[in-house]
């Protein structure tokens, strides 16, 4: 269920087409018209596109009167647009079209429907439509904060998306996103940050009729979604048409903000009804947090699958997402994974964010997993310690872990850096390498937010002393009259049940 919610907050790795309820599959007999594009050795970075009635028609300036004013693309700028364009199949022109036999029309016909059909693909079972998706970059003016960049979120946001490989990727403006719909025969533009109330009308007025608008707080974090009813052209007969469907999926959309709503508040109640279990076991909670596509699962299930360590059945079946970790010392404790952290959280599903985070509170240590062969390790770190320090969390000691060192360019300099530093253990969970110090660390680390108790346990409780041995760091113990005095690092929680005992003991 946990899962499940992460996966569908974070980690989508599903076309668009299937977490977007309303869905309205592309007219398959609907003709793309042709980009127009004049490659040749002067070619300017400069790119004119117009509207046509028929579609988009992309000229090289000195190539083509134009009868209708043109949207002008301008200078480095827009070298996306460039890209866009470049990366569409440079199409007939009309004439070409006209030349071509009747034959080989329906020939192209029969090609394109089965193009169409060849979009529904099997991932996990269920078919899936991919849908042609164009990606946009929003850059807020006067963003200072925000270090990581246009093309980097981009790039991640293509990992979100899906694996689609019909993914287009521009930036911006409007122009170029109607040419882009109608040229490339996009079916749905995802922008990676929430559109202010001004960029959605400018969008409504440029689209007009043609395009049904929805800024959904049920979707992914940083996509908004917009449906694209191309099969009706630019000022079409069917306008009428159009506008119930519009209806229909603003009613559809309101039912599904409502049912997941709902899940979200029964996967809260069910990690509570585990926390509440976990308390129960006097062992110390471990929780996983960091970036997205740190590593965080990955570690967790390589600690529980190594053979180094051995997963407990029993929890696995409590809580999907915690494991108990027992180290060949003897010791253990609990790993819990979290969802993943993610920059431009649209403030909708802030809250629903925090939520998930609510049981971090709780943990003895929190283990920020980094993928330190990222180029942007530390702006994602940066943006961790944000949130971090937006929650209740500042008093829980805190372990780093250099990820993925075995996809940087010289591990062993890594090593070494991580070596100098305190608090830092580097580590690949992949491949299992630094895993023994890594859970070395993590002991020691619990030590700090353990108490020090000295209690005398009777002899038939034996089996509490057992466990100060596995949850605690044992002193010394000494076997008096009447039970075994014990001195010891213990987690907080367990002191308290020791309670009795340590008044005895100080008595
Ligand atoms: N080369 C390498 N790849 C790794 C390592 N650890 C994880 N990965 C890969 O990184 C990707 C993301 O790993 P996950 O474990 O899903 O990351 P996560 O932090 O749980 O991500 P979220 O659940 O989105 O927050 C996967 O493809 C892993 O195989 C590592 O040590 N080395
Ligand atoms: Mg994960």
């Amino acid at each position: 269920m946990t899962a499940c919610f992460s996966s569908f907050l974070l980690r989508p790795s599903i076309t668009t087409t299937e977490l977007c309820f309303p869905w309205h599959p592309p007219n398959p007999n609907r003709k793309i018209y042709p980009i127009i594009l004049r490659k040749d050795s002067n070619f300017s970075p400069r790119i004119f596109a117009r509207v046509l009635q028929q579609g988009t028609g992309v000229v090289s300036p000195d190539e083509f009167s134009l009868q209708t004013p043109p949207v002008e693309t301008k200078g480095d700028e827009k070298k996306d647009a460039h890209r866009v364009f470049d990366e569409f199949v440079v199409a007939d022109s009309e004439s070409e079209d006209k030349a071509l036999s009747s034959s080989t029309r329906a020939k192209k016909k029969r090609e394109s429907e089965d193009g169409f059909k060849n979009r529904f693909k099997l991932r996990n079972g269920r078919e899936v439509f991919e849908e042609r998706a164009y990606l946009v970059g929003v850059e807020r003016k006067g963003d200072t904060e925000n270090s990581f960049g246009i093309e980097e979120s981009l790039k991640e946001l293509t990992q979100l998306a899906s694996p689609n490989p019909r993914t287009y990727i521009g930036s911006g403006k409007v122009a170029e996103i109607k040419s882009a719909i109608y040229a490339l025969g996009v079916e749905t533009v995802i922008f990676d940050d929430e559109l202010s109330a001004g960029q959605l009308r400018n969008l409504e007025k440029t689209f007009g009729g043609d395009v049904a608008l929805a800024q959904m707080e049920y979707q992914l974090p940083r996509l908004t979604k917009m449906w694209a009813h191309l099969e009706r052209q630019a000022g079409g007969k069917v306008k009428g048409m159009g506008e119930k469907q519009i209806e229909v999926d603003k009613r559809i959309l309101r039912t599904q903000i409502g049912v997941l709503k709902k899940e979200l508040e029964s996967v809260r109640k069910h990690r509570k009804q585990y926390r509440n279990r976990r308390t129960s076991v006097p062992v110390p909670v471990v929780s996983l947090v960091g970036y997205t596509n740190a590593g965080k699962s990955t570690l967790l299930n390589q600690l529980t699958g190594a053979g180094v360590l051995a997963e407990d059945k029993l929890f696995a079946t409590l809580d999907p997402t915690t494991r108990r970790v027992q180290i060949k010392n003897g010791k253990e404790f609990l790993l819990t994974d979290t969802v993943g952290f993610i920059q431009k959280l649209p403030t909708t599903l802030v809250a629903a964010f925090r939520a998930t985070l609510e049981e971090i509170s709780e943990s003895s240590l929190l283990v920020h997993v980094v993928d330190i062969s990222h180029p942007l390790a530390q702006q994602q770190i940066d943006a961790v310690n944000k949130v971090l320090s937006e929650l209740d969390v500042s008093s829980i000691p805190r372990l780093m872990v250099w990820n993925k060192v075995d996809k940087v360019a010289s591990p062993e300099t890594v090593k070494l850096e991580a070596n100098k530093r305190d608090d830092v253990a580097c580590i690949s969970a992949l491949n299992g390498d630094g895993l023994l110090d890594f859970c070395n660390a993590v002991q020691e680390k619990l030590k700090d937010s353990m108490v020090w108790v000295e209690a005398l346990i009777p002899f038939e409780k034996g089996e509490l002393l057992s466990t100060i041995h596995q949850v605690g760091m044992v002193e010394r113990t000494e076997y008096m009259e009447n039970g075994t005095l014990v001195k010891a690092h213990v987690p907080l929680r367990f002191a308290r049940l020791l309670t009795p005992m340590r008044q005895v003991c100080i008595t």
